[in-house]
């Protein structure tokens, strides 16, 4: 993911009356973003995009490939400017105030920031020196975050000897010594192994306790969005659906269910003439997939239909609709590219 320093003219501002109310960590309406792309065209990064994000609350921000997240972050952490419309982001404008902005929020990026020669601490002071932190609390603030990402005994180890999940808790210390009100995570496991995943989230949510901090997280892996608050999904630069993940999946319905059997070309067939039209009934890889509410009340009467029809029916299964049934119910597809292949 890329961060863009854009550098086109803005629209005359004014803050509207319709910008959440200043509770809100993150508040936008109307953000939008547009590149010149190739022969004349324009990439509409990011269109009419309305978000709101509570103070304290864990976010995430879910969409595939180019949908748009590292943009939007872009500009929320005024790096760049929006083409139109409106954003405040720890009560500062992002257009009118982007010097504020950029003091009261951190930014993880998956670049990492570190000299691997210097140690933690050293990484720790300089980047408070470039950040203006007063001397005197330099060596506080160092010793403070070094602490909240339990690393103080390898305060002195230089960083390439740290492992992954080591050097991105420091990565996200550097963040924290100007004690911001919104920490902004883009893809902060990208590259780590299960374990140091599952430690990264667990210091993220120990850092939603003690601190109260709002964390704006970027992410495509459907199991870290679900953890989080609340989610808001993006595709294409539009956003697609935004809420509680367990409110997200209950307001879709649908189960999924999924058959294996010895003639999946065959059973497609016959299962695809059963199912009401308006669900969708695709073959995977895996075997045949449906779309339906009370998926499990389903299985026993497709079973007796296929088998009546000479197929056996090897596996059958019905689960609950997870995130990427949701992403796949508002665009048709599903989060890591699958089509929606001949499904109603
Ligand atoms: N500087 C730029 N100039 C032109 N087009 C750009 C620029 N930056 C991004 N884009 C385009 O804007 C769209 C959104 O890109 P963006 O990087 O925001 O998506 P993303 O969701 O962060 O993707 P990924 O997860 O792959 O990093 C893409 O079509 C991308 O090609």
């Amino acid at each position: 993911m890329r961060l863009h320093t854009g550098g086109e003219e803005i629209a005359p501002q004014h803050t509207p009356a319709t910008l959440g109310p200043p509770e809100y960590a993150i508040s936008t309406r109307d953000l939008a973003k547009s590149y010149p792309g190739p022969k004349g065209t324009t990439t509409h990064a990011v269109s009419g995009l309305d978000l709101d994000v509570h103070r304290g609350e864990t976010f995430a921000f879910l969409g595939p490939n180019g949908a748009g997240k590292s943009t939007t972050i872009a500009m929320l952490c005024a790096l760049a400017r929006p083409t139109a419309g409106h954003a405040t982001v720890a009560g500062a404008d992002v257009r009118t105030q982007p010097h504020q902005v950029r003091q009261r929020v951190g930014m993880l990026f998956q670049q990492s920031a570190l000299d691997p020669d210097l140690t933690p601490e050293q990484n720790l002071r300089i980047h408070a020196r470039l950040y203006g932190l007063r001397r005197a609390h330099v060596h506080r603030r160092t010793a403070e975050v070094l602490e909240v990402a339990g690393l103080t005994d390898r305060r002195s180890s230089p960083v390439r000897t740290l492992s992954g999940g080591m050097r991105r808790r420091l990565e996200i210390a550097r963040q924290l010594l100007h004690a911001p009100g919104v920490l902004f995570l883009d893809e902060p496991t990208t590259g780590l192994d299960p374990h140091a995943r599952a430690q990264i989230w667990d210091h993220l949510y120990a850092l939603r306790e003690r601190n109260g901090s709002t964390l704006f997280i970027t992410t495509h892996q459907l199991d870290e969005a679900a953890n989080c608050d609340r989610v808001a999904i993006i595709d294409r630069g539009r956003l697609v659906a935004q809420g509680a993940p367990g409110a997200l999946k209950a307001a879709i319905g649908d189960d999924r269910v999924l058959l294996r059997t010895d003639q999946d070309e065959r059973a497609h067939r016959v299962v695809h003439r059963m199912v009401p039209r308006g669900h969708s009934v695709t073959r995977q890889t895996d075997g045949i997939c449906l779309r339906l509410p009370d998926g499990s009340s389903w299985i026993p009467r497709l079973c007796a239909t296929l088998e009546s029809h000479g197929i056996a029916v090897r596996a059958a299964s019905a689960t609950p609709p997870t995130l990427d049934d949701v992403f796949f119910h508002h665009t048709g597809r599903s989060i890591h590219g699958t089509q929606h292949g001949g499904g109603r």
